[in-house]
């Protein structure tokens, strides 16, 4: 794999991968497992913004300040899960200086990936703003009453309390207020691939994807298939 990565004769390997999309598409499922397959590192860009929320709450902290002194070691706290600390997510993200704070360390992410080989990022302004000139991006979607039905088993599944009626208002509020923005708003860079995964369970989507990362890297990524 490490040689199949390398650039041939002055050319860069198709990295970073950007990919992104509304709330609970399956981006950071499927950019984890991009991520695995390649042997790249992955960052889940969103968890940066559940942070800052989380320490708002958390020390009464204000939102900018929060983003300027985050601590990476947060990133793993389970309480960033809920749906209170993404919608917290969702209000932070709209301020200019809590996205600027935060795109220095994405942008080093995905240009000094920790295991050197290259990265995988997923949010919602990957594509457009973190990694503008990313040779392969993705976009993914779902149809957003399959996508509360996933988080709702999530949610359910680590234990948090909530309803479907709950979980699909969370994730249309956020996805209006994320759209609508004026800075960074989510919508897809226009050289995007977009993929559906509505009617895709995770291996499909994952098939699918790197489907097209390899049409669009040209082969340079040289993968085997999705189930290796
Ligand atoms: N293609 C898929 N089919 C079914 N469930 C999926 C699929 N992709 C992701 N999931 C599940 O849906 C939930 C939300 O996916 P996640 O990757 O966290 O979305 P996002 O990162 O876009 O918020 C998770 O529980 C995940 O396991
Ligand atoms: N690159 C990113 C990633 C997340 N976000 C914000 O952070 C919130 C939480 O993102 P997330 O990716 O953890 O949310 P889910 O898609 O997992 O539900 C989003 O609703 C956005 O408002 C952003 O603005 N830009």
């Amino acid at each position: 794999m490490t040689e199949k990565l390398t650039p041939a004769s002055g050319r860069k390997p198709a990295t970073p991968i950007a990919i992104d999309g509304p709330a609970a598409s399956g981006k950071g499922t499927l950019a984890r497992r991009v991520a695995e397959h390649l042997g790249f590192d992955w960052l889940d860009t969103g968890l940066l913004y559940r942070a800052v929320a989380l320490s708002v709450l958390d020390r009464g902290l204000d939102p900018a300040q929060a983003a300027t002194i985050l601590n990476l070691r947060m990133l793993g706290d389970p309480r960033l899960r809920g749906d209170e600390i993404a919608q917290g997510a969702s209000k932070v993200a709209a301020i200019p200086a809590v996205r600027a704070a935060l795109l220095a360390y994405q942008r080093g992410f995905a240009e000094r990936p920790p295991g050197g080989k290259g990265a995988v990022l997923d949010g919602r302004d990957v594509g457009t703003v973190v990694c503008p000139s990313a040779p392969v991006k993705l976009f993914v979607t779902a149809d957003v009453g399959i996508r509360a039905q996933r988080r709702l088993s999530e949610l359910l599944s680590r234990g948090l309390a909530t309803t479907y009626a709950a979980v699909l208002e969370d994730l249309q509020q956020r996805d209006a207020r994320d759209s609508q923005r004026a800075v960074a708003p989510l919508r897809p860079a226009e050289d995007a691939l977009m993929l559906d995964t509505s009617a895709l369970d995770a291996d499909q989507a994952l098939a699918k994807a790197l489907d097209l990362i390899q049409q669009k890297s040209g082969g340079s990524l040289g993968m085997g298939s999705a189930s290796a």
